[in-house]
């Protein structure tokens, strides 16, 4: 059988390079490609073949770049098993009064309902566009409810349950914004919107939708940086974030190895 062949698209080349720290072995061969440069690593034979690239920030540029690398990869004929969008994100985090979103893994402990803290982990089981659709007087309607496309892409859930299960990453939507929310207003919003989501980031949903066009299954694999809500800088941790996310990527790598796309 051969290998799982990943593709990991962050955002910036800071996240590519702390998910590269994850992978022991030679230094990444370049290959580039027209608007992005992979940065292929050299596994032991028989491991998984993962390609990491900084695909850029917000999700037009992250599709066309992870699209590109997609279709540069099925003309040679070996196309990907699996794009994984990972990076950074900012984390839902609810008022202690408030219980865990139904259906996330987050929640209380100790009587504290706790989200996605600054420094842990989120997978995605749903890749949601936050802000893809039109203001109406009576509140936002989704381009679905407009009568076009998609705004989630689900990942696979027995890959989802075997990341989370190994890496101690929360379950849960990840919203793909446009806008960092920079208000409390704002994130009460979109948590009332979507009351499931544990993070925002600017990436996943588009990775997904180049995915979704070539047939692959998608993952996204946030670390938490910031808080959602009012902006302040002086909250960011992102030097946390990339150490939580190297570390993460050292967990969930076996598990992608492992992991046979047949079994979707
Ligand atoms: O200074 C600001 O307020 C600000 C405004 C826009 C972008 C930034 C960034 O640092 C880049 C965002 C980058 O990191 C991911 N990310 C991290 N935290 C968040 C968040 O709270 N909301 C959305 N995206 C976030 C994102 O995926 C981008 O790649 C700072």
């Amino acid at each position: 059988m051969t290998s799982v062949r990943v593709l990991v698209a962050t955002a910036v080349p800071v996240e590519r390079d702390a998910v590269a720290q994850a992978f022991p072995g030679p230094p990444a061969r370049e290959v580039p490609l027209p608007g992005a440069t992979l940065h292929r690593l050299a596994g032991p034979a028989g491991s998984g073949r993962f390609d990491l690239f900084a695909a850029g920030v917000g999700p037009a540029l992250a599709a066309a770049s992870t699209a590109t690398a997609l279709t540069a990869a099925a003309l040679t004929g070996d196309p990907y098993d699996l794009v994984v969008s990972a990076g950074i994100a900012g984390g839902f985090v609810p008022d202690a009064s408030a219980g865990a979103a139904p259906g996330t893994t987050s929640g209380t402990r100790s009587g504290t309902a706790c989200g996605a803290p600054v420094g842990s982990l989120v997978v995605a089981d749903e890749i949601t566009a936050a802000d893809l659709g039109a203001e109406t007087g009576d509140g936002f309607l989704p381009v679905t409810e407009l009568g076009f496309g998609t705004i989630t892409h689900r990942p696979p859930d027995s890959l989802v349950r075997a990341i989370a299960a190994v890496s101690g990453a929360a379950t849960g939507t990840v919203l793909t914004v446009s806008t960092v929310t920079g208000t409390a207003a704002r994130a009460g919003a979109l948590r009332a919107r979507h009351p499931r989501a544990l993070a925002e980031a600017m990436e996943g949903f588009g990775v997904a939708e180049a995915a979704a066009a070539h047939g692959v299954p998608v993952l996204e694999l946030r670390a938490v940086s910031n808080p959602v809500g009012p902006r302040d800088r002086a909250a960011w941790r992102i030097g946390a974030a990339l150490t939580a996310l190297t570390g993460g990527f050292g967990k969930i790598a076996p598990v992608l190895e492992s992991w046979n796309p047949h079994e979707l």
